[in-house]
């Protein structure tokens, strides 16, 4: 099984962080969210040209957050502060010194979809599938992630995507700007597609990412992302989030 998050860094000076529990479809714990703090600390130190994040796995990049530890028995409150470490995650990927980007090697749900739009690009295997599905368990964004789309991509967009619920498919959310390449599976593991970024040089990359941060304005978006955080932990008692979390732990029995 191996570490929950592992972070290595390449010979090409960049550096890939993974989610490492496919059995689990890489579903977001809270250890997770601490150790993916760590492992982002680490990398900033690592002089690097740019940061990977991706999941382990053919099928899912990240399924959300953990449900077993995000469950509906939960107050507003508890939901509040179970959510907001990650919501600081997300954050650090803004002020990380050089791009970040989502290689995303299967499906991302809820969390993960915020997770992957925190990234500064997001790159993705053929035939994969994306859903921010919060709106249809009961609750919205919880991490800042719903936030931040509206930087991303056209905010009437955002706000559509957002209140269906939907799951698109890669090559829609390409022509809708979230995604920026997608791969075909024979040439996923070759990796040429990084080419264009390993042939600049991290001085390059750490002027890119920062004339970067100046348009997305990390400082003035906490406040929004925290708002939300506050927003989905009001939902957590609802009867549409109860039923929909008691329908997902029933599913198999
Ligand atoms: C916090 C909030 C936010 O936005 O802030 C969110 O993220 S809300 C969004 C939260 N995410 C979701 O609602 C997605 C829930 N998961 C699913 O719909 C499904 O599991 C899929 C991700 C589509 C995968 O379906 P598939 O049939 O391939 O596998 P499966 O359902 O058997 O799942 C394999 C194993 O992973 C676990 N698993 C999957 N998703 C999980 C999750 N989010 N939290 C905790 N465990 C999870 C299952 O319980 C199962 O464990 P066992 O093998 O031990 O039974």
């Amino acid at each position: 099984m191996g570490e929950l998050i592992t972070y290595e860094r390449h010979m090409d000076d960049y550096g890939i962080i993974r989610l490492n529990r496919p059995e689990k479809r890489n579903a977001i714990s809270m250890e997770m969210t601490a150790l993916l703090k760590d492992k982002i600390q680490k990398a900033e130190k690592d002089n690097l040209k740019f940061l990977i994040i991706t999941g382990a796995g053919n099928t899912m990049f990240a399924a959300g957050g953990d449900l077993s530890e995000l469950h509906g028995e939960l107050s507003s409150e508890e939901a509040y502060f179970r959510l907001f470490p990650m919501m600081e995650v997300l954050e650090s990927i803004l002020y990380f010194p050089v791009p970040v980007i989502a290689k995303l090697n299967g499906n991302a749900l809820g969390g993960g979809c915020e997770l992957a739009t925190a990234c500064d690009i997001r790159i993705a295997k053929e035939n994969t599938k994306f859903g921010y599905i919060q709106s249809t368990i009961g609750i919205l964004p919880g991490w800042g992630g719903g936030a931040l789309l509206y930087e991303k991509v056209q905010p009437s967009f955002a706000l559509d995507w957002i209140t269906r619920g939907d799951v698109l498919s890669v090559q829609e959310l390409k022509d809708r700007g979230w995604i920026h390449q997608i791969i075909e599976e024979e040439s996923w593991e070759d990796e040429k597609y990084l080419s264009p970024y390993i042939e600049k040089s991290a001085q390059q990359m750490r002027l890119l990412k920062a004339q970067y941060r100046a348009v997305i304005q990390p400082e003035e978006l906490r406040r929004r992302m925290v708002e939300e955080v506050k927003a989905s932990a009001s939902l957590w008692e609802s009867e549409a989030h109860k039923k929909a979390l008691e329908n997902f732990s029933l599913r198999k029995k």
